[in-house]
C-alpha cells in the first residue's frame, strides 16, 4: 500500500461535480433575489411569504439537522460500536407526531414571525429575550460544528485545503442565503437534500459490489457482532440503550422539530397549517431513510475493512476521518463518484447552515431589533435582516476555528449541544404551553436552572471523562464484549462511578429530557412561590389543554378547576392542496 497520507485522488469530473453543486446553489438564490417579490420585504426574506407547500417544506425540515455530521459521525459510530444507534428511529414517532398535534397548531394559530415571540405572549418580554439568546448561543456553535466537519474530513484524506473548504462553502452559502431569502434556503434544500441521499445510494452500492454482494456484507457484520440486541439496561448512565436513544431521543426530537426556530419558521412559511402539520408528516419516512442509509453504510464499511489498519494512512486518528478515507477508498475507479460523495457531504452541510443563517438572522430582527425601533421602515429592515444574514455567515468561520480547537466526536458534540442548550428551550415552551399557571418568573427562574445544571452535567462530563474502550480497528472476529483494546478500558467497565462522578457520567442522550423536566419542575415551584398566573390573565391561544386531554374522563366543571383551560383558537378549515 501507498504509504502517501495523500493518496486518493479528485480527478477533474469530481471538482466539476462538486464546482456544479456550488454554482446551482448560487443560481438558486440569484433566481430568488429576482423572482417574485425580489426580497424586498422581511415577510419575503424572512418567511417566504408565508406560501410555501408541504413538499419543499418536509425536505427543508430534514436537512436542517442533517448535516455532514451525521452524514460521516453515523457511520463511524455503526462501525465501531454496532447497530445500537439505530433504535433512535423509534424515537421519531412520538418525535414528530407531537409537534405535527401540539406545537404546530399552537405556534401557527398565534401568527407569530419568530418562535420566541411565544414566549413574549404566553410569559414577559424578558423571558422571549433570554430565549433567544439561548437559541442563538445554541445554533452559533452548531454552525461552526457543521461547517468545519466535512471539511476537516476531507483534508485528512484527500489533502484538498481545510480552510479553503470551509472559506468556500460558507461564502457560497452566505451569498445565496442573504440573495434568496427563507425561498432560496427552503428550495435549495430541496436540491441539496436528492444530492445528499443520491451520494449516500452510491456508496452503498459500490461498497456492497465491493465485499462481494449483501449476503457476504451481513455474514461479515454478523461475525464481527455489529448487529446488536435490544439492550434494555435502564441505568441512564448507559450511552446507548434502548430507553436512552427511544425515549432520550424524544426530547431531543421535540427540542428540535418542536421548538427550535429553524423549523418552527418552516412550519410558519407553509401557505395553511395543514400543509405544516402534513410536512411534519412527511418528515418520518425521509428521516428513516436518512438514518437506515447511514447506518447501513457503516455496516458495509465494517464489512468490508474491518481488520485493515489504515490509521498510518491518515493524519489523524479520528473516527470521522476514518469513514471519509473508506468511502474515497471504495470509489477510486469510478470517476464521479467522489466528486458525488462530496457533494453530498458538503449539500448537508450547506442546507444546514444556510437555514442557521436564514433563522439567526429571523430571531435577532424580529426579537431583538424590531421591538427597540417600531417605527422602521420595511426597507430599512429587510436591509438590515440582509446584513445580519451576511454577519451569521461569517461568524460561522470563526466559529468553524473554534470547532477546530475541540477534540470530540462531531456527531457526540451536535448532540450534546443539542440536548444542553435544546433542552432548557423546549422546557420553557412546554412550561408555557402545559401548565397554565406558571407566571414570567418561574419560566425564567427555570431557564436559568436548567441551564445551570446542563452546563453542570456537560462540563462536568468532558473533565471526567474515562478512556472508554474506543479503538480504531476492532477485532473483527470476536464480538464487541470482549473487544478491549488495553486492560484500562475493562478496568473503566468494571469500576462503577459513584456520586456526583455518576451525574457527570449520564448519557448524553438523557440531556434533552432531564434539562426539559428540569425548567419545568423549577418553573412550576417559583412559580407557585411567587403566585401562578390567574387563568383569565393568560393570553388565549398560548396554551395547550393537556391536562383537559389526559383527564378527559372528570366531569366537564371538575377539568375547568383543574386544569384552566383557555382553549385554542378553532382551527380554520382550509381546503389547500399539497404543493
Ligand atoms: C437530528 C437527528 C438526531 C435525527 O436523527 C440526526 O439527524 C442527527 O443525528 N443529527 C446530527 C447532527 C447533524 O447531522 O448535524
Ligand atoms: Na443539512
Amino acid at each position: 500500500m501507498d504509504p502517501s497520507p495523500h493518496k486518493l485522488l479528485f480527478t477533474a469530473v469530481d471538482y466539476a461535480i462538486f464546482a456544479g453543486l456550488l454554482g446551482a446553489s448560487l443560481a438558486i438564490g440569484v433566481y430568488y433575489a429576482l423572482s417574485g417579490g425580489r426580497q424586498r420585504t422581511t415577510q419575503e426574506f424572512l418567511l417566504a411569504d408565508r406560501s410555501m407547500g408541504c413538499l419543499p417544506v418536509s425536505l427543508s425540515l430534514i436537512a436542517s439537522f442533517q448535516s455532514a455530521v451525521a452524514i460521516i459521525g453515523v457511520p463511524a459510530e455503526i462501525y465501531t460500536h454496532g447497530t445500537q444507534y439505530w433504535f433512535i428511529g423509534c424515537a421519531y414517532i412520538l418525535g414528530l407526531l407531537v409537534p405535527a398535534h401540539v406545537f404546530i397548531p399552537v405556534l401557527y394559530r398565534l401568527k407569530l414571525s419568530s418562535a420566541y415571540q411565544y414566549l413574549e405572549l404566553r410569559f414577559s418580554k424578558a423571558v422571549r429575550i433570554c430565549g433567544t439568546l439561548t437559541f442563538i448561543f445554541q445554533t452559533v456553535v452548531y454552525m461552526g460544528l457543521c461547517i468545519y466537519a466535512p471539511a476537516f474530513a476531507l483534508n485528512a484524506v484527500t489533502g484538498i485545503k481545510l480552510w479553503g473548504t470551509v472559506l468556500a462553502t460558507g461564502l457560497v452559502c452566505t451569498l445565496y442565503t442573504t440573495l434568496g431569502g427563507l425561498k432560496a434556503v427552503i428550495w435549495t434544500d430541496v436540491f441539496q437534500t436528492v444530492v445528499m441521499f443520491s451520494g449516500q445510494v452510491a456508496v452503498i452500492v459500490v461498497g456492497v459490489y465491493q465485499t462481494g454482494g449483501p449476503s457476504e456484507v451481513w455474514k461479515k457484520v454478523w461475525e464481527g457482532g455489529r448487529i446488536s440486541g435490544l439492550n434494555l439496561n435502564p441505568d441512564p448512565t448507559e450511552r446507548h440503550t434502548f430507553w436512552t436513544l427511544a425515549l432520550g431521543g424524544v426530547f431531543l426530537m421535540w427540542a428540535l422539530y418542536g421548538v427550535n426556530q429553524s423549523q418552527v419558521q418552516r412550519y410558519l412559511s407553509s401557505r395553511s397549517e395543514r400543509e405544516a402539520v402534513r410536512s411534519c408528516y412527511m418528515v418520518f419516512p425521509s428521516l428513516q431513510l436518512a438514518l437506515a442509509l447511514s447506518c447501513v453504510m457503516g455496516l458495509i464499511m465494517f464489512a468490508r475493512y474491518c481488520g485493515e489498519d489504515h490509521s498510518h494512512q491518515l493524519q489523524s486518528t479520528k473516527a470521522d476521518a476514518m469513514v471519509i478515507y473508506f468511502v474515497m477508498d471504495m470509489l477510486q475507479g469510478f470517476p464521479g463518484l467522489p466528486g458525488l460523495f462530496v457533494a453530498c457531504l458538503f449539500s448537508a452541510a450547506l442546507s444546514t447552515i444556510s437555514s442557521a443563517f436564514n433563522s439567526l438572522a429571523t430571531v435577532t430582527m424580529e426579537d431583538l431589533i424590531k421591538p427597540q425601533f417600531p417605527a422602521m421602515s420595511e426597507r430599512r429592515a429587510t436591509l438590515l435582516s440582509k446584513a445580519l444574514a451576511m454577519f451569521y455567515g461569517l461568524l460561522c468561520l470563526a466559529m468553524a476555528y473554534v470547532t477546530h480547537l475541540m477534540g470530540d466526536s462531531v456527531l457526540l458534540v451536535a448532540l450534546k449541544i443539542f440536548g444542553m442548550v435544546g433542552g432548557p428551550i423546549l422546557g420553557l415552551f412546554c412550561l408555557g404551553m402545559f401548565f397554565p399557571w406558571a407566571n414570567p418568573i418561574g419560566a425564567l427562574a427555570g431557564l436559568a436552572g436548567g441551564l445551570s445544571l446542563s452546563f453542570w452535567v456537560g462540563i462536568g462530563s468532558i473533565l471526567n471523562q474515562t478512556p472508554g474502550p474506543r479503538t480504531l480497528v476492532p477485532d473483527c472476529r470476536s464480538g464487541l464484549v470482549s473487544n478491549s483494546s488495553s486492560s484500562s478500558a475493562v478496568i473503566t467497565v468494571t469500576l462503577r462511578p459513584s456520586g456526583l462522578q455518576r451525574f457527570y457520567s449520564l448519557s448524553y442522550m438523557w440531556y434533552s429530557g432531564f434539562t426539559c423536566v428540569s425548567v419545568i419542575f423549577i418553573g412550576l415551584i417559583i412559580s407557585f412561590l411567587t403566585g401562578p398566573i390567574r387563568e383569565e390573565d393568560v393570553t388565549p391561544g398560548t396554551v395547550f389543554p393537556l391536562l383537559g386531554k389526559l383527564l378527559f374522563f372528570l366531569p366537564e366543571n371538575v377539568k375547568q378547576k383543574l386544569c384552566c383551560v383557555t382553549p385554542l383558537p378553532q382551527m380554520v378549515r382550509e381546503k389547500h392542496m399539497c404543493v
